[in-house]
């Protein structure tokens, strides 16, 4: 394909700002899926992504459109929406040379586009402005336009009206997309320099790795080498991905593909990668390249303990298709065998756990979820603490770091007040305020990585009426003065209650976990003491009340069979009920944590 007719582009959109029913539409126009085949969201091809609205994986599509009696490749990029998987987004954005930004026109422009727009204008994408769902009794171009065209500086004519539902606007966008944005750029001739920016596992052909070619030709059958991560392998099959792969022989500079080379494991491939010959060799990888790592750590347990194997099986099979999840096996008094996993955020933990149990039929315990500290030891050494098992005793360390982020949130004037309130309770300094336009305005913040990881996205949408959007990158460690804060059950330790918090923030966490504990662990034959205790102190007490009626109390004498259907409903409930010392606590307890709100 001539290059000069190839155009590679993705779409940037507010969550429900209609970006799969638009991307659907594109595809049914040109006729890259029938009617027939036609699916609703086509793209979200995974269930759950299906069932949350989101798109956890990026994928490419390639359409083929007539323009002006020349047949034109147009390869639409997807990609996921989350602050998780922004290092996927950026990958994604630098595979393309433009981007279509889309904006419900009876919402206007909301927070969560702009950290991708900026992306995509960072890599000089030409950005393409959609205003959507025209179709609605609500929608108000005109004034949407006007922040459109404050926001990007754009002329209104360029902006373009459409509805991906009632399919207004779909040809002006396809015309835009090869009248406006650039063809790619690149020297076929030249040593193979291809990146890497997804890939996706399936379990028949091994892992396939979704590429955009910058420049060179690679043909079926090549040796190739990954140079960030120095394996070879060979080109068994190279192709492009319309709504099937269609394999090819030869695909040179400018085209978007996947290939194939038996790779069985995940963990090979990492996105941002070069691709590049054996011989002849590309003289350097392509710019942006990062070793994800975790950034949220907890443990997962199963609720019954004899599926520890099943459990290992299960995670193993998830890491062949989940590069990003790390996990070791650990063990805990209070739940027994498990594992201590890495997740690149709460929300990639949240899928992790959903996976477990629905592609898996494993009930999975997990617990509170930690970031990686660093101890400094009295020898100077330095300790990873990945969970609170891990915290040295205090005499033998001198401090402990945590992780900083600089974060920055965009939202409008009148919400800045509440965010840097929010900000500082969660331990943020406030860095800069610029002012982008007279109503919107971007504030930096240095802030514990842990504060942000567990609700603080949440809280600031709650703040901001979702009009905010929050990036953060890490900066490095700091020193904190965090501690342990252990729970005890009738003076037993429950380890997996245990957490790393700060020690202005340990006083009222202890308060609030006992209190939450307090609602969930049910009264038992005898009085439960629910303590916190950092070392030796106690810090907060709560207790539950000895129950005096057993439940068979009622049943005396009475029908066998409904006796029976008790023990049996009772000891099902067991299964979910974790002992700890002479304390039986439901599994809810150990997620109480979690929200203590
Ligand atoms: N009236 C109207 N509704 C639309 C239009 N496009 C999408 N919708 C509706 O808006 C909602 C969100 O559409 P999606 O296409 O799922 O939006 P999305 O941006 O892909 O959403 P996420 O994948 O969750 O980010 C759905 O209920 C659609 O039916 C449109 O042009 N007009």
């Amino acid at each position: 394909m001539n290059m000069q007719r190839i155009r590679n582009f993705c779409i940037i959109a507010h969550i429900d700002h209609g970006k799969s029913t638009l991307a659907d539409r594109l595809l049914q126009f040109t006729n890259t899926v029938s009617d027939r085949e036609m699916q609703d969201q086509l793209l979200d091809n995974m269930d759950l992504e299906r069932e949350r609205g989101i798109t956890i994986k990026s994928h490419a599509i390639q359409m083929k459109y007539n323009y002006k009696d020349e047949e034109y490749v147009l390869n639409l990029i997807d990609t996921p929406g989350h602050v998780d998987f922004s290092y996927e987004v950026s990958r994604s954005i630098a595979a393309c040379e433009g981007a279509l930004l889309i904006v419900d026109a009876s919402q206007g422009i909301e927070a969560q586009t702009i950290s991708n727009l900026y992306l995509a204008i960072g890599h000089d994408l030409e950005i393409i402005p959609v205003l959507n769902k025209i179709d609605l009794p609500g929608a108000d171009p005109d004034v949407v336009a006007d922040e459109v065209i404050d926001l990007i500086g754009c002329k209104r004519e360029d902006i373009i009206l459409a509805s991906g539902k009632e399919g207004i606007g779909i040809e002006d966008i396809l015309n835009a997309v090869v009248e406006r944005i650039p063809a790619p750029k690149g020297d076929p001739e030249a040593p193979l320099q291809a990146m890497i920016f997804d890939s996706v596992f399936n379990s028949f052909r091994g892992v396939e790795v979704i590429f955009r070619i910058f420049n060179g030709t690679i043909n079926k059958g090549d040796r190739i080498k990954f140079v960030n991560t120095g394996r070879e392998y060979e080109a068994d099959e190279i192709g492009i991905l319309g709504i099937n792969q269609i394999p090819q022989q030869t695909m040179s500079a400018g085209n978007v593909g996947y290939l194939i080379s038996g790779i069985k494991v995940a963990k090979e491939v990492k996105v941002g990668d070069t691709i590049t010959h054996v011989k002849n060799p590309c003289a350097a990888a392509i710019k942006g390249f990062e070793n994800v790592k975790p950034m949220v750590f907890a443990g997962i347990y199963p609720v019954d303990t004899t599926e520890f194997e099943e459990l290992r099986a299960s995670m193993e099979k998830l890491q062949l298709n989940d590069a990003s999840l790390v996990w070791e096996p650990e063990t805990s008094a209070a739940l027994g065998f498990g594992f201590r996993c890495g997740f690149l955020g709460m929300l990639h933990m949240e899928i992790i756990q959903e996976r477990l149990e629905r592609e898996f039929d494993m009930t999975v315990i997990t617990t509170v979820p930690s970031v990686q500290f660093r101890a400094i030891m009295t020898n100077d050494e330095v300790k990873l603490i990945n969970a609170p098992s891990d915290m040295p005793d205090p005499t033998r360390f001198k401090h402990i770091e945590e992780p900083f982020v600089k974060a920055t949130i965009i939202t409008a004037a009148e919400y800045v007040g509440p965010v840097i309130q929010l900000c500082m309770e969660k331990r943020g300094q406030i860095k800069n305020q610029i002012y982008l336009t007279s109503d919107r305005v971007e504030l930096t913040f240095h802030m514990p990585l842990a504060e942000i990881v567990f609700d603080f996205f949440d809280k600031l949408k709650t703040i901001s009426r979702g009009y905010a959007s929050l990036d953060y990158e890490l900066m490095g460690f700091q020193q904190s003065h965090m501690v342990r804060l252990d729970v005890m059950l009738n003076g037993e330790v429950v380890d997996a209650l245990s957490a790393i918090v700060h020690r202005d923030k340990a006083y009222e966490w202890g308060k609030r976990l006992c209190e939450k504990l307090k609602e969930l662990v049910p009264r038992q034959m005898f009085e439960i003491a629910i303590q916190a205790a950092i070392g030796t102190k106690i810090i907060a007490r709560e207790t539950v009340k000895a129950l005096r009626k057993n439940v068979l109390a009622k049943c005396y004498g009475g029908d066998i069979s409904r006796k029976r259907k008790l023990l049996e409903k009772q000891k099902k409930g067991k299964k979910r009920m974790r002992q700890v010392g002479n304390v039986e606590v439901p599994q809810e307890a150990f997620m109480a944590v979690l929200k203590l709100d």
